[in-house]
């Protein structure tokens, strides 16, 4: 298995790396030599200098670096530019530690296999959006049926003047009829209230029917509505209390874990018409809260679907759906439908929201954004492949081909110069595939180059050795008290310029539930520009406004949980543009999924290119200014690995980020691992970008989080472990851990295994 293959991929054998040999005599360099002819990296008397060539353009064997070292254009030698400006200690412990090796930033690089296309001579038109509100005229919230009181209050008090295409098809048909039904619409087209507005107006109707006193909130649960996450159970209430602030005798409210559980039992028992809950702790109150009465219960609601069955909820939702069934009874209140709709809601149709709806659904119709609502070229290119899913088309993707050596130079010369000029973005999201690499990141973004400061040893004369010091440590924690009490906010000083300061956010799924909600509050209510690295714990469903790029650092696991990451932008019809590194080989086959995304064959996909990336970050604009821009980025890479040398806890970031990117690698779906191939990643170059000079057989963390020795011991086997996503995405969830648990996240793992051969782990939310 591709997992085994990584584990293989750590341990460098000792026959590559024996127990150091004492060599003394000579100069360093000597010394140097002397040992690496030791380690057969050069062979003496071996006049071929030639590297052995290797099947996999990544993958650049250890030995194959020619024995002379050219110059490079900054003056400085190939494997150690910077070798001449190091502190003697340093040099001293780089030939001390066997452990380490200082690569060159632009040496040994693989080059990008495919050749760009061609550009188009014509320029390209600009797409239409896909997914903003129907502006013809023709269509209003009135003509769709909703009550004029429900349509006036989205007027003037929510400002939503029309519906988009899938409100349009949603209302009609849920108002209409009362068969259930499969929502499916692009990211960002307005799914929530697609659902909520039928919803909430059969619920409001209710209160005409009753002549007496009307229906309140002791008048019975009338509606469920389902999410993974508790983030997204938040927004999906935010939105609905704002619904119901024009039918004020009806009260909303979410049991979705997070505080005590007899608070939340308080609130069910003082009484609510609609809940929203995460599965785990709605099945908890199902079976331990008398107050939860569901016998009226005539709506449920299931959105983002896969998610739910992704994150291993099938046994919950299966529990739930048959304790609706069996303790449904006729309701008190006249006008309430005698049998329960079912509404399953995703922007990607796959194969385990088939399987949600074989479990969920009676005769569903499949709801759609009515092709004539599209502009006739789309509709047109759409025709062959009407169920494939679309990116929204005003959405401007492009890729990079980054060597893995320079990935994380290339990602700060990227937000440098996105962010070179005030006002142009404002919001942007750094997709990563681990807690560990988000933490990693967020610390080296957050830091000024050179930002160190000098010790004074007892004599008073600088130290050689540059641990930050006490006084940049606080500082640096002052500042970070004022934007945040919790750590997780920072200035963003490795790419912003002070005529514009860019805050730095970090999110991932092992942070606490209100540190989590914290940190993404602040992030979508900033006013200033802004950058949040981040799991896939904010793909999904999150409305964040002003999102105007997403860079995925990391792919996504599979190409639909792409597809939700850049849906943070370009939403409701506004521009959006996203970014994504690949690397040489056999990741640039992914430009191919990229494309299917698109109506027209992927036109608007262009390839950015990676040496312009580095130049306009490091170099400027100016010819004068982008000169040396070589030799800027290798001094702000070697300045980022003598901070982490010279840092224990930022170097143990530095390795568990790297160990745990590598292990979430190995977890891309099964379809997709071709283009993803453990095998061919190339470690060494990989661990430079995370700011490390170890060998990679020698980078071993002790010491997990917590939680991941079981998702350890399932990845050992192979399996793409969906328990632990859950452990992170649904904390409610976590809590339960009895056997039943285990069993269901036993069986979910087998079924994912069946419908995907494999797949995603908790690296994609934890
Ligand atoms: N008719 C409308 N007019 C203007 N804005 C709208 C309209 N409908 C929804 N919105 C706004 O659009 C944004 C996106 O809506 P929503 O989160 O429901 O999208 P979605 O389709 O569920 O996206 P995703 O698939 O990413 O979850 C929200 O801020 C919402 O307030």
């Amino acid at each position: 298995m591709a997992d085994d293959g990584m584990l293989l991929n750590f341990a460098i054998s000792d026959s590559v790396i024996k127990p150091e040999a004492k060599f003394k005599g000579g100069t360093w360099r000597d010394r140097l030599s002397a040992k690496k002819r030791s380690q057969h990296r050069v062979k003496p008397g071996d006049g071929s200098n030639k590297p052995h060539e290797s099947k996999n353009p990544n993958k650049v064997a250890i030995g194959t670096r020619p024995a002379k070292r050219q110059r490079t254009e900054s003056g400085g030698f190939e494997d150690g530019g910077d070798r001449e400006r190091r502190p003697r200690s340093q040099q001293q412990q780089s030939q001390r530690d066997p452990r380490h090796f200082v690569s060159s930033l632009f040496s040994s690089n693989p080059e990008p296999q495919n050749a760009e296309e061609p550009k188009n001579e014509e320029p390209i038109e600009d797409a239409k959006p896909t997914n903003a509100p129907l502006i013809d005229g023709i269509d209003t919230f009135t003509n769709l049926g909703l009550s004029p009181s429900l349509a006036a209050h989205l007027l003037t008090k929510l400002e939503l003047k029309a519906p988009t295409a899938i409100q349009k098809a949603s209302i009609s048909q849920l108002l209409k009829e009362e068969s259930d039904a499969f929502i499916q619409a692009e990211t960002g087209s307005g799914k929530t209230l697609a659902y909520l507005l039928p919803l909430v107006q059969r619920i409001m109707a209710l209160s005409k029917a009753t002549k007496e006193a009307g229906v309140h909130r002791d008048s019975g649960l009338f509606a469920i509505v389902l999410a993974p996450t508790r983030e997204l159970c938040k927004q999906i209430s935010v939105v609905l209390e704002n619904l119901l602030r024009c039918a004020t005798w009806l009260v909303a409210g979410t049991v979705i874990g997070g505080e005590k559980k007899k608070s939340e039992k308080a609130r069910l028992r003082k009484g609510l018409n609609i809940l929203v809950a995460t599965p785990g702790r709605l099945v908890d109150h199902l079976d331990n809260t008398e107050a939860l009465d569901v016998s009226s219960v005539r709506w449920l609601v299931l959105d983002e679907g896969d998610r739910l069955m992704d994150m291993g909820f099938e046994e919950e939702l299966q529990g739930i759906v048959s304790k609706l069934d069996a303790r449904q009874r006729p309701s008190r209140v006249p006008g309430v439908p005698t049998r329960r709709t079912t509404i399953l809601c995703s922007a990607t149709l796959k194969m385990n929201v088939q399987r949600l709806g074989e479990i969920s659904l009676k005769d569903a119709v499949h709801i759609k954004a009515d092709p004539e609502d599209e502009d006739e070229k789309a509709r047109n290119a759409n025709k062959d492949e009407e169920d494939f899913f679309r990116v929204p088309a005003q959405l401007k993707q492009s890729y990079a081909i980054v060597a893995a050596k320079l990935r994380l130079v290339s990602l700060t010369a990227y937000l440098k110069r996105t962010f070179i000029r005030k006002g142009s973005v404002m919001k942007t999201i750094v997709f990563v595939s681990c807690a560990d690499e988000v933490d990693f990141l967020f610390e080296v973004l957050s830091r000024k180059h050179g930002e160190r400061g000098h010790k004074k040893n007892d004599d008073g004369d600088d130290e050689d050795e540059n641990e930050e010091s006490d006084d940049v440590k606080k500082e640096k924690e002052k500042e970070r008290a004022e934007l945040s009490p919790h750590g997780t906010i920072a200035p963003g000083s490795a790419f912003s310029i002070p005529a514009n300061p860019v805050t730095l956010h970090r999110l991932h799924g092992s942070l606490p539930q209100h540190i989590r909600t914290f940190t993404l509050n602040s992030f979508a209510n900033s006013k200033t520009a802004s950058v949040m690295v981040c799991t896939d714990v904010a793909a999904r469903g999150l409305d964040l406004p002003n999102v105007d790029l997403v860079i995925e650092y990391d792919p996504a696991f599979s190409a639909d949980d792409h597809t939700h990451r850049i849906g943070r932008t370009a939403r409701l019809g506004r521009d959006g543009r996203a970014l994504i590194f690949l690397q040489p080989g056999c990741e640039e086959n992914y430009v191919e999924i990229l494309k299917r995304g698109y109506r027209d064959g992927g036109k608007a996909l262009t390839r950015t290119d990676a040496t312009e990336i580095l130049k306009r970050g490091f170099g400027g604009t100016s010819e004068h200014s982008s000169k040396n821009w070589e030799e800027k980025a290798t001094d702000w890479q070697m300045d980022v690995e003598r901070w982490a040398l010279e840092n224990p806890q930022y170097l143990e970031m530095g390795r568990r980020a790297f160990q745990s990117h590598v292990r979430a690698y190995a977890t891309h779906i099964a379809a997709e691992r071709s283009m993803f191939n453990i095998k061919e990643l190339h470690l060494g170059h990989l661990a430079k970008s995370f700011a490390l000079r170890d060998r990679p057989g020698k980078i071993n963390v002790p010491g997990l989080r917590p939680g991941k020795e079981e998702t350890k011991k399932d990845f050992k086997a192979g399996r793409g472990a969906t328990l632990g996503k859950r452990k992170a995405g649904d904390d409610s969830a976590a809590s339960n851990t009895d056997e039943a648990t285990r069993e269901a996240a036993r069986k979910m793992r087998a079924k994912m295994k069946e419908h995907m051969g494999g797949g995603a782990s908790e690296f994609n939310l934890a």
